[in-house]
């Protein structure tokens, strides 16, 4: 077992972990992390003419994630290897990051891509949005595109309000619609306990245009963050919704140190605990009905300074 993650329904045995650093797994493969990300907190401050709207969040990685696997090839064909549960070839945000950055640059080679998904889908971990970053940073180096953060962020922004944060590399303070990001890497790396409902996916546009949603939170600052005064806007109308995450919230809130939390607009909750022997010694507890991961809050992205280094790749 990776001394870093755990995952599976619980109480089930630990599967391998999958984020390790890129490297390549094969002849001419390339192994990528795709991390998860909390939002710590969020709120919702208002609403954009276009319908937009726009918040407040803190992001953080955790140590686990999805895991791609690139084969860049000299044909110009961006193709996938498997076809992944659920989300046809026309949506997949790995194919539509590829052939962006592809139109974007006029690159004339291609890729295969190969996704190994962990994450949750519609978890509110972002596991989309990270696969899609990992694609961006992983082909703007293999592919030679020379495109900076700032311009790959500004590509990935038209795919996903969660993108940048991914190119970015730091955990960040988020306003606007999530695009203006300013880095925080003081945040302590906790450990925490992530539960969520397996095949219960929560649609982040359905809960936003939900009638009921809190939509004028005052601005806060981080040290109302640090104080403990802010939460996730999202929790009531999602948990009308879904009505097992007010469950597991109540669960959260008995048996963890510190209180459940929403991460996004679900489905995903979490706690942080004192250490990872706590955390999963709480794992080994969570109802068997759901699913549970123990993983570890990180301030840098795993590609963060891989994506931009010079030199040849590997
Ligand atoms: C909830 C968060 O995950 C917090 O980090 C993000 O704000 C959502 O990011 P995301 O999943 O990448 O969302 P997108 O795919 O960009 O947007 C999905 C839909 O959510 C709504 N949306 C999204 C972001 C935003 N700031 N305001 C919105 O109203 C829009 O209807 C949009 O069409
Ligand atoms: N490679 C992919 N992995 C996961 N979802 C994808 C992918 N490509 C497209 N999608 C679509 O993106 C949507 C959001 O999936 P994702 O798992 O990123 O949700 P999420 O974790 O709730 O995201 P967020 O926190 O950013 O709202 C799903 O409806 C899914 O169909």
């Amino acid at each position: 077992m990776s001394d870093r993650v755990s995952e599976g329904a619980a109480p089930a045995v630990d599967v391998p972990a999958g984020l390790e650093g890129p490297h390549w797994d094969g002849e001419g493969v390339l192994a990528a992390p795709a991390p998860a990300k909390l939002n710590l907190f969020l709120h919702i401050t208002g609403r954009r003419a276009d319908g937009m709207h726009t918040l407040q969040t803190l992001f953080q990685f955790l140590d686990w994630g999805d895991t791609l696997h690139l084969t860049p090839t000299a044909q110009p064909v961006i193709e996938r290897a498997a076809t992944i549960p659920g989300i046809p070839e026309e949506e997949d945000l790995t194919l539509r990051a590829a052939r962006l950055l592809a139109e974007h640059t006029g690159h004339d080679g291609g890729v295969r891509l190969c996704l190994e998904k962990r994450l949750p889908v519609g978890g509110g971990l972002g596991g989309g949005s990270s696969d899609a970053a990992t694609v961006l940073l992983a082909l703007n180096r293999l592919w030679g595109c020379g495109l900076s953060r700032a311009e790959l962020a500004g590509l990935g922004a038209a795919l996903g309000a969660d993108i940048p944060v991914f190119i970015g590399g730091s955990a960040a303070w988020a306003e606007g619609v999530g695009e203006r990001l300013s880095p925080v890497g003081e945040l302590a790396e906790p450990w925490y306990l992530v539960v969520w409902p397996p095949g219960e996916g929560v649609s982040t546009r359905r809960a936003f245009a939900d009638p009921a949603l809190t939509r004028n939170h005052p601005e806060v600052t981080i040290l109302d963050f640090s104080q403990g005064r802010c939460g996730n806007d999202f929790g009531p109308v999602v948990e009308r919704l879904h009505p097992e995450l007010v469950r597991i919230r109540e669960w959260l809130d008995r048996n963890a140190p510190g209180p459940g939390r929403l991460t996004g607009s679900g489905a995903c909750s979490f706690a942080e605990c004192s250490d990872r022997a706590q955390a999963e010694a709480l794992r080994a507890l969570v109802p068997t009905e759901w699913s549970a991961a123990v993983a570890r809050g990180r301030n840098r992205h795993p590609l963060a300074d891989w994506a931009f280094a010079t030199g040849r790749e590997g």
